[in-house]
């Protein structure tokens, strides 16, 4: 059935251990970065998207894969004590050298004494961290580890792997943050064919999961096929994660036409493109919207890819992107319905890192206070900056359109995404109900973790 899609990538030779960071070296052919094609053939007919596809989400520019972070690290050939620099240097098998501070190792002694085994976390205290420390002796072992025995006579012994992985050059550095955290997008448009796969085999096959998570990251949004058409399945998929966010509109909410709506989702008119509740300091990370009734006549969903519309906003309107970069706007929210509530945030339309980039899109119109804390002769320019960044939204080449049917569960980026509603003919016979609930990305991106390692092997 939805057996389709994708983007067509070469493979470069797949190490086994080389886990996420293989998808960064993936190139795309046919459109720069990336092209939709139909897939190579997938081990389950019904599955749209394999993990295999998915690692075909690279990104724009595919980063290069330094061999560092693959795992299969060269050996140790020789190790140095630099006095002056207060460095341990490293020369690798394949002659690349690695520079660790003394302070840094002596902090991170793997020993049973400086570490709990158990909990893998450091017991040894800041209080007995000597930042001064020099080196009695270093030497590499029979068993090629790294052991330094320091002025007091303790030793500690490091693993040839694991100091590799922490290597502090800039590309090392770049490699780990990437795996740990995949920061890369895959940036898309009208275009884009939604990623899909089955509902059941996410929940049951650790690889489809895995795949899913994996594009829910890089590209922000997927599509799940066939849940059961009944209350309980966002709850369901959220315990294939962990457990999902608890707000005021309770553990799962019910999208329906309510009289007394305490909440514009909840009718049938138009929403315009947003992200789910910027009246939080801390909005929802990820959400998941699983249809159970369909509108006859509209009730059709659209979406953007906000981190792209943002970059698109810095190129053709600096100004207004420095506003909305900048100025913190008050978002509100009032009512009763998990317990009753009054909340108030500021948030910046676009959240930007300290390098600059797109981290988080906060953008209800709903939810957008009448309350404006700005001087008097900020406020038009506000109001331009933000009609700039809705106008380039809604323009065709950028927005998604798609009608969700009974059993399509859909999941995406919300801090990323921005997604609406047409409004919809309400019928007594028909009730369009979709169920949905909110996750945190650092409770998805433990579990994306952790699917990496049992699907990948050891990392
Ligand atoms: C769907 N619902 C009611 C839980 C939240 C809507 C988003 C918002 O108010 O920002
Ligand atoms: O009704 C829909 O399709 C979307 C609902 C929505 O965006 C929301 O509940 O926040
Ligand atoms: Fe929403
Ligand atoms: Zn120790």
């Amino acid at each position: 059935m939805w057996t389709t899609t994708i983007a067509r990538c070469t493979l470069p030779s797949m190490r086994k251990r080389s886990s996420v960071l293989a998808c960064l070296a993936l190139r795309a052919e046919g459109r720069p970065g990336w092209a939709v094609a139909t897939a190579a053939t997938s081990p389950s007919p019904s599955l749209h998207l394999t993990w295999r596809q998915l690692r075909g989400y690279g990104t724009q520019a595919p980063a290069p894969l330094p061999s560092t972070a693959l795992g299969d690290s060269p050996g140790v050939r020789h190790v140095r004590a630099l006095e002056q620099e207060r460095q341990l240097e490293v020369e690798w098998e394949d002659s690349g050298h690695s520079l660790y501070p003394y302070t840094w190792l002596r902090d991170n002694c793997q020993c049973p004494l400086c570490t709990l085994q158990s909990a893998q976390a450091r017991s040894l205290l800041l209080s007995q961290l000597d930042i001064h420390t020099g080196v009695d002796r270093v030497q590499v072992t029979d068993n090629n580890k790294v052991s330094i025995v320091w002025p007091d006579q303790h030793t500690s012994e490091f693993d040839p792997d694991w100091l590799r992985k922490r290597c502090f050059s800039p590309a090392a550095r770049q490699a780990l943050q990437e795996e740990l955290f995949l920061n890369e997008r895959m940036y898309w448009d009208s275009e884009l064919r939604i990623p899909t796969a089955s509902f059941e085999e996410v929940l049951h096959d650790d690889k489809a999961a895995l795949a899913w998570l994996l594009a829910l990251r890089r590209v922000g949004i997927v599509y799940l096929k066939g849940a059961p058409v009944e209350q309980g399945q966002v709850a369901r998929l959220s315990q294939r994660i962990g457990y999902l966010r608890l707000t005021f509109y309770g553990h799962t909410w019910q999208v329906q036409d309510k009289s007394q709506a305490n909440n514009v989702a909840y009718t049938s008119g138009k929403l315009s493109l947003h992200t789910d509740y910027p009246a939080l300091h801390y909005p929802p990370g990820v959400q998941f919207l699983h249809c159970l009734s369909q509108a006859g006549e509209g009730g059709e969903s659209e979406a953007v890819d906000g981190f792209h519309m943002a970059d698109q906003l810095r190129r053709e309107d600096p100004e207004a992107f420095r506003t909305l970069t900048s100025l913190r706007v008050d978002f509100t929210d009032t009512g009763s319905d998990y317990c009753d509530f009054m909340v108030q945030s500021k948030n910046h339309i676009i959240d930007v890192d300290s390098d600059g980039r797109v981290v988080r899109i906060n953008y209800n119109n709903a939810t957008r206070d009448s309350v404006l804390d700005l001087p008097l002769h900020q406020v038009q320019a506000f109001y331009s900056s933000l009609k700039a960044y809705v106008q380039l939204m809604t323009r065709p080449e950028n927005m998604l359109t798609y009608k969700m049917e009974p059993g399509d569960l859909v999941t995406f980026d919300n801090w990323r995404l921005l997604h609406g509603r047409k409004s919809y003919l309400s019928h007594p016979d028909q009730v369009r109900h979709l169920e949905g609930a909110y996750l945190d990305w650092d409770e998805v991106m433990s579990r994306l973790r952790i699917l990496c390692k049992s699907v990948h092997g050891e990392s």
